[in-house]
């Protein structure tokens, strides 16, 4: 655990920075140390007249006082005092992504830079990538009973810090294999060390906005500081608000920081046997917050700690990606899956999650041989079929509607529900088109798809962007047969893309896809997930069978009409988030700007490492 003492050596190492571990009782010798201090890409500076100014205003202990006469009196434009806002996940794409969790720390901090806000991302360093520069900065942290140093590497992307924690918890278990090994060797198999690993990501996370002297755009400069906004992300980053409440708040540090904490799946809790608290180094007063019991025998019977449980109750706010995923969470012991009881107490928020309209544009797909918008797309739409199924194997005819699905092989998706309804609809006119990877068992299924169905069915049990792309691109539906589903992006990308989707109703499914204008509903299914439920194979054929009835139709040609005119991308969710971020109070946080002075920024495009 990072501690003020081994913050403060930080100080005799040249390159590493001493920001705010004396809180409020900075000199001027000191803030002008703090402004010499190694940057990632541009090594010690000289104070010059823009750091002078700004070491007096910070002298007068008022930032927001600092921002507004930083603009007046060196006349360059400040773009929204904002706030500053930390998002902290395991999963950033495009660097490190094995699902929705990557997409969403990839395609929400830009949207948020555009509105004016300065934004940091910190997350694992699970290989060498390209792009990303040895800050130079090191950090001592505690985790169970050993101490460990770990460096940040740094990027700025798309008016985003994208930092990254390098240590050989991450790096060397993953290196090369970033969308398969994340959090064990297999699917299903988790890395027995996964919560001293998340430890050491939380304890840097809560280092990075204090340590890093990032200069990197013209309109924020200099360490983030302690008036932050930590939004954490899943059950990896549970013991943020912990830390903060144990380490730094009571040393005076972060006073005003908040933390956010935001359920991608409740499906994931991090349960773990209980004499595992004693390896977070959290006080005994914690310990209630972690409690739980379940009948369950994994990982040991009975008593165990549960990190998302004390996430939910430590963070200053509990968020979650699509209102009606929200309800369903305080509905019951069932879709809350046993934190229904403490979710009502605390309340959550739902939001709806926005789409990476960059990465995910018809007009520009580096993926796809036909460019196309909402004009072009009854022309691009067949050609972009042929050269799917050409890829795939299938016999090549445009005239055979085409159903894809995308997914991570795990129960919730309902790839099992999917292979079970095929023989129920696959005698119409049809071919069937399904990506996934995950579980052996579901994996097999798929692979045995083009034995069983050779002229009909294709299943590729691989992690494959170009083919996701293809897919979304050239199907004409898109089947999510979700046994639960948070918010759902590939119905997003699918209907961007003119794509009609055909969903079970639950979660963001039900919030983004209006039956009959912009898809096809199937119902809610069974959550049960140990064996496929016959209702809802009926439920996929015979739902299946009424879109096919509709294909080729004027409704059909209108629902994509509908599908392509809508707004998907983060704007309107980046709204959304900034007016509940507000609302926890950091010290001075304000709104930012709807961006017309970083937005150009934060547009600039990622390049894929
Ligand atoms: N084999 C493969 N090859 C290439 N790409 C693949 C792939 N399998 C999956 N993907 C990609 O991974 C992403 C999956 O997105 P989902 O929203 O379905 O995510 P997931 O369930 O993982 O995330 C969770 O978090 C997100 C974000 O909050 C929620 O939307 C969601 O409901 C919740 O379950 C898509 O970008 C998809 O293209
Ligand atoms: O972006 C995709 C998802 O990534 C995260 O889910 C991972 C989860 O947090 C990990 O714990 C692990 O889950 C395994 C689980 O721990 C284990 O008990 C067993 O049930 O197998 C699970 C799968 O291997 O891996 C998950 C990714 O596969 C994130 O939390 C989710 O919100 C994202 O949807």
């Amino acid at each position: 655990m990072a501690t003020v003492a081994a913050a403060s050596n930080f100080a005799s190492t040249s390159s590493l920075v001493n920001y705010g571990v004396t809180s409020g009782a900075e000199s001027k010798a000191k803030l002008g140390r703090m402004f010499k201090c190694t940057t990632a890409h541009e090594g010690l500076r000289p104070l010059n007249q823009v750091d002078e100014l700004r070491v007096k205003i910070w002298q007068a202990r008022s930032y927001k006082t600092f921002k507004s006469r930083y603009a007046r009196s060196s006349g360059i434009i400040v773009c929204g005092s904002g706030m500053n806002l930390v998002f902290v996940g395991t999963e950033v794409g495009p660097w490190s992504k094995t699902g929705g969790l990557g997409d969403v720390l990839g395609g929400l901090p830009p949207a948020m830079a555009a509105n004016g806000h300065r934004v940091m991302t910190v997350s694992p360093r699970y290989d060498q990538y390209k792009d990303a520069w040895d800050t130079d900065v090191i950090v001592e942290l505690k985790v169970g009973d050993q101490k460990e140093k770990v460096r940040f590497y740094h990027c700025y992307k798309r008016g985003v810090d994208r930092v990254f924690v390098d240590h050989p918890l991450f790096l060397e278990k993953v290196w090369g294999k970033t969308k398969s090994k994340i959090y064990g060797p297999i699917a299903g198999d988790d890395y027995k060390d996964n919560q001293v690993r998340f430890s050491l990501l939380c304890q840097a996370a809560l280092e990075a906005p204090r340590v890093l002297n990032l200069n990197s755009s013209k309109y924020f400069s200099g360490p983030y500081g302690e008036d932050v906004v930590f939004i954490a992300n899943d059950w990896h980053t549970a013991l943020i608000p912990c830390y903060l409440k144990t380490i730094y708040k009571p040393k005076g540090i972060y006073k005003s920081a908040r933390v956010a904490f935001c359920i991608h799946n409740i499906a994931y809790q991090g349960r773990f046997g209980f004499t595992d608290f004693s390896l977070l180094n959290l006080p005994d007063e914690f310990k209630s917050s972690f409690e739980f019991v379940d009948g369950y025998e994994k990982p040991v019977k009975g008593r165990k700690i549960n990190w998302m449980k004390a996430g939910i109750l430590e963070s200053d706010k509990v968020f979650t990606v699509s209102p009606y995923y929200a309800q369903e969470l305080v509905s019951g012991v069932e879709k809350g899956v046993e934190l229904d009881n403490i979710l009502r107490k605390t309340g959550i928020t739902g939001i709806v999650n926005g789409m990476d309209v960059q990465e995910w544009n018809p007009l520009t797909d580096k993926y796809v041989g036909v460019k196309y918008d909402a004009s072009t797309v009854t022309d691009a739409k067949p050609l972009l079929k042929e050269a799917l199924q050409a890829e795939v194997g299938l016999p090549v005819d445009r005239n055979i509607p085409v159903i894809g699905f995308i997914g991570r092989l795990e129960e919730q998706k309902g790839s099992d529900i999917l292979v079970a309804a095929i023989p129920h609809f696959i005698k119409e006119n049809v071919q069937i088109i399904v990506l996934g990877t995950g579980k052996k068992p579901m994996e097999k299924q798929l692979e045995q798809l083009e034995t069983i169905y050779p002229d009909k069915a294709r299943g590729v049990a691989k992690f494959n962007v170009p083919l996701a792309h293809m897919i979304i691109a050239g199907a004409d539906f898109i089947l999510v047969p979700s046994r639960f589903e948070p918010c759902g992006l590939i119905q997003l990308h699918a209907m961007r893309y003119g794509t009609v989707p055909i969903v079970a109703s639950t979660g963001g499914l039900v919030d983004t896809v209006k039956e009959g204008f912009t898809g096809f509903q199937m119902g809610g299914f069974n959550v049960e997930c140990d064996a496929v439920d016959p209702a809802d194979v009926t439920a996929v054929a015979t739902t299946v069978k009424r879109a096919l009835t509709a294909y080729g139709t004027p409704a059909f040609t209108e629902i994509i009409k509908n599908v392509m005119a809508q707004e998907l991308s983060w704007k309107e969710p980046a709204k959304k988030w900034e007016k509940e971020l507000l609302s926890l109070g950091v010290d001075g946080s304000e709104s930012g700007i709807e961006g017309e002075e970083i937005a150009p920024l934060a547009k600039e495009n990622v390049a894929t490492p």
